[in-house]
C-alpha cells in the first residue's frame, strides 16, 4: 500500500518508519527541509530508541521525504501527524493541522483515485467532523464521504520507547464512519496485526477522538490519585511504594502508572488534559475531577520545596536540582517539574547547580542564568541541598557523591536515591 505521513516529528517519523518496516511505501511530507534531507539520509531529527535502524535500512528504499504535497496523489492514504498544542486558555489550536488538511485537500483536487485521510494528531472530539473535513473540502473542491473519505485512527506510543510501542500494541482503534473507509484502515494495520496481534477497536470517528483524550486522562488521574494518596501516606509515615505494590495487585486497579512522587510532565498529559478540560466546559460540562487532577500535579513540586526549607535555610543555599528531563531516557524538557521546582528556588533566593545526562542544553534556554554541571558528582559537590526530580538510572548509584555535599540533604521525588545513614533522606510520598 502507498501511504503519505504528513508531519515528521516524533510520531510521524515513528509510523513512518514503522510503515515502511511493515512492508508500506512511505512518503513523508514536512515543510522543514532539514529534516526532510536527514529522513531522506536515513537520520531521525528526533531521538528514539531503534528508530535510526529502521530508517537507514528503509529510507530511499520504502521510505522517501519530501516537502512537496503533491506526492499525496500517487498514495491510497494519507495520515496527519501534525501538532495540535495548546491555547494560552488551555483550549487545542487546532490551526496547524487545519492548514496541513487543506494543503491535502489541494493536492487530492482534480484527481480520480478514491483516497482515505486519516487523522493521527489528539484533536478534541468533532474537530475531525467540524474543522478537518470542511479543511480537506475546501482544498480539494469537492465533499469528503464519496471519492475522498476521512477516518481518526489515535496513537498511543510514548516517548523514549515509540517504536516498541507503535510495533507491539494493546490496541488499535480504528475509527470511520463507513465500512470501506474501516476496511482501508484495516489494510494498512492488517501486518502489524499479524505481527503483533493487538485488540482492534473499530469505532466512529468522534469515539476514535475521545478514547485518545479518556486514554490519557485516565492515566494522568492514576499518577495524581496515588501522589494524593501519596502525600497523605506521608503525614502518617508509611511508605506510598508499599502501598502501591499492594493495590496494584487488583487487577482492577493494575500495577502500572503508581509510582508516586513529583507527578506528571510531558508533551500530552499537560496539553490534553487542559484541552479535554476546555472542551468539556466549552460544551457546559465542569470537569470537577479533572481540575483536582492537575491541581495535585501543580502542588508536588511546591511539597518538595516545602520538604527542602525543613532541613535548609533556602535563601544563599546551593542547591543541586538533579534531572531536567520530564522522564528519563529523553532531552525533552516541555513541562517538566523540574521547571517549577528551580522556579521556586530562584524565587527563595537559592544558587542553583543543576544537572541531566542530556536534558541541560534545552534548560539552559529556559533558564540561562542557572550554573550547570557536567555531572552528578558536580552538581552535589558543595551542595547544601539536593533535589532529585527525574528517574535516570544513574541517581540510583550516586552513593558517595552525597558525601561531597556542604550538607547531605536529599529530597527524592521520584523514589530512585538509596537512602543511607550518612545523608539525610527525605521521599517526597514515604
Ligand atoms: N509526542 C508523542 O509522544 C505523541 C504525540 N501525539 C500527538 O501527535 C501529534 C503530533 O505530535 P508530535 O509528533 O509530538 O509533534 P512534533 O512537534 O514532534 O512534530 C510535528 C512535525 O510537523 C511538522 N509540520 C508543522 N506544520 C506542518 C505542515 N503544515 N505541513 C507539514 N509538516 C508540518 C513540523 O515541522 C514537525 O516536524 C499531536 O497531536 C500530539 O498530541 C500522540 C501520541 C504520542
Ligand atoms: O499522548 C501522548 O503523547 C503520550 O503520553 C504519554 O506518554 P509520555 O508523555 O511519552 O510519557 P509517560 O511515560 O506516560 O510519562 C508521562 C509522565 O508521567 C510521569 N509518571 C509516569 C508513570 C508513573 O507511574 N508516575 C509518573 O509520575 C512521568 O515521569 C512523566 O513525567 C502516554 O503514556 C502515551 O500513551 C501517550 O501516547
Amino acid at each position: 500500500m502507498n501511504i503519505a505521513v504528513v508531519g515528521s516529528g516524533y510520531v510521524g517519523t515513528t509510523i513512518a518508519a514503522c510503515f515502511a518496516d511493515l512492508g508500506h511505501d512511505v512518503t513523508a511530507i514536512d515543510i522543514d527541509e532539514d529534516i526532510v534531507e536527514r529522513l531522506n539520509r536515513g537520520e531521525a531529527s528526533i531521538h528514539e530508541p531503534g528508530l535510526d535502524e529502521l530508517l537507514s535500512e528503509h529510507a530511499g528504499g520504502r521510505l522517501t521525504a519530501t516537502t512537496d504535497y503533491d506526492a499525496i496523489t500517487d498514495c491510497d492514504v494519507t495520515f496527519l501527524a501534525l501538532p495540535t498544542p495548546s491555547r494560552e486558555d488551555g483550549s487545542i489550536d487546532a490551526s496547524i493541522i487545519e492548514g496541513g488538511a487543506r494543503s491535502v485537500g489541494e493536492a487530492l483536487s482534480g484527481g480520480s483515485e478514491e483516497h482515505l485521510v486519516v487523522v493521527k494528531s489528539t484533536v478534541v472530539p468533532g474537530t475531525t467532523e467540524e474543522a478537518l473535513i470542511p479543511a480537506i473540502e475546501d482544498g480539494a473542491g469537492e465533499a469528503v464521504g464519496e471519492r475522498i473519505r476521512v477516518g481518526m485512527n489515535p496513537e498511543f506510543l510514548r516517548e523514549g520507547s515509540a517504536v516498541t510501542d507503535f510495533l507491539e500494541p494493546d490496541k488499535v482503534v480504528l475509527g470511520a464512519s463507513d465500512d470501506w473507509s474501516h476496511e482501508r484502515l484495516e489494510s494498512v494495520f492488517e501486518p502489524l496485526i499479524e505481527r503483533a496481534e493487538p485488540a482492534v477497536v473499530e469505532a466512529t470517528v468522534r469515539e476514535a477522538e475521545m478514547i485518545k483524550y479518556a486514554n490519557n486522562a485516565f492515566l494522568a488521574s492514576k499518577i495524581s490519585l496515588i501522589n494524593e494518596i501519596g502525600n497523605v501516606c506521608k503525614e502518617f509515615g508509611i511508605d506510598a511504594y508499599r502501598i502501591a505494590d499492594a493495590i496494584g495487585l487488583d487487577d482492577r486497579i493494575g500495577e502500572q502508572f503508581l509510582r508516586s512522587g513529583v507527578g506528571w510532565g510531558g508533551s500530552c498529559f499537560p496539553k490534553d488534559v487542559d484541552a479535554l478540560r476546555a472542551a468539556a466546559r466549552e460544551a457546559g460540562y465542569e470537569p470537577e475531577l479533572l481540575d483536582s487532577v492537575v491541581a495535585v500535579n501543580d502542588r508536588q513540586p511546591e511539597r518538595m520545596l516545602a520538604l527542602l526549607e525543613k532541613h535548609v535555610d533556602v535563601e544563599g543555599a546551593r542547591i543541586a536540582v538533579l534531572g531536567l528531563s520530564f522522564k528519563p531516557g529523553t532531552d525533552d524538557i516541555r513541562n517538566s517539574r523540574s521547571i517549577p521546582a528551580i522556579e521556586g528556588l530562584v524565587e527563595r533566593g537559592a544558587d542553583v547547580v543543576a544537572y541531566d545526562p542530556v536534558a541541560t542544553e534545552n534548560m539552559r534556554e529556559l533558564f540561562p542564568d542557572v550554573e550547570y554541571a557536567d555531572s552528578a558528582s558536580e552538581a552535589l559537590s558543595g551542595a547544601d541541598g539536593t533535589l532529585v526530580m527525574t528517574d535516570w538510572d544513574e541517581f540510583a548509584a550516586l552513593g558517595d557523591a552525597f558525601e561531597g555535599m556542604a550538607s547531605p540533604v536529599v529530597i527524592d521525588g521520584r523514589r530512585i536515591v538509596e537512602p543511607s545513614e550518612s545523608i539525610t533522606y527525605e521521599g517526597l510520598t514515604w
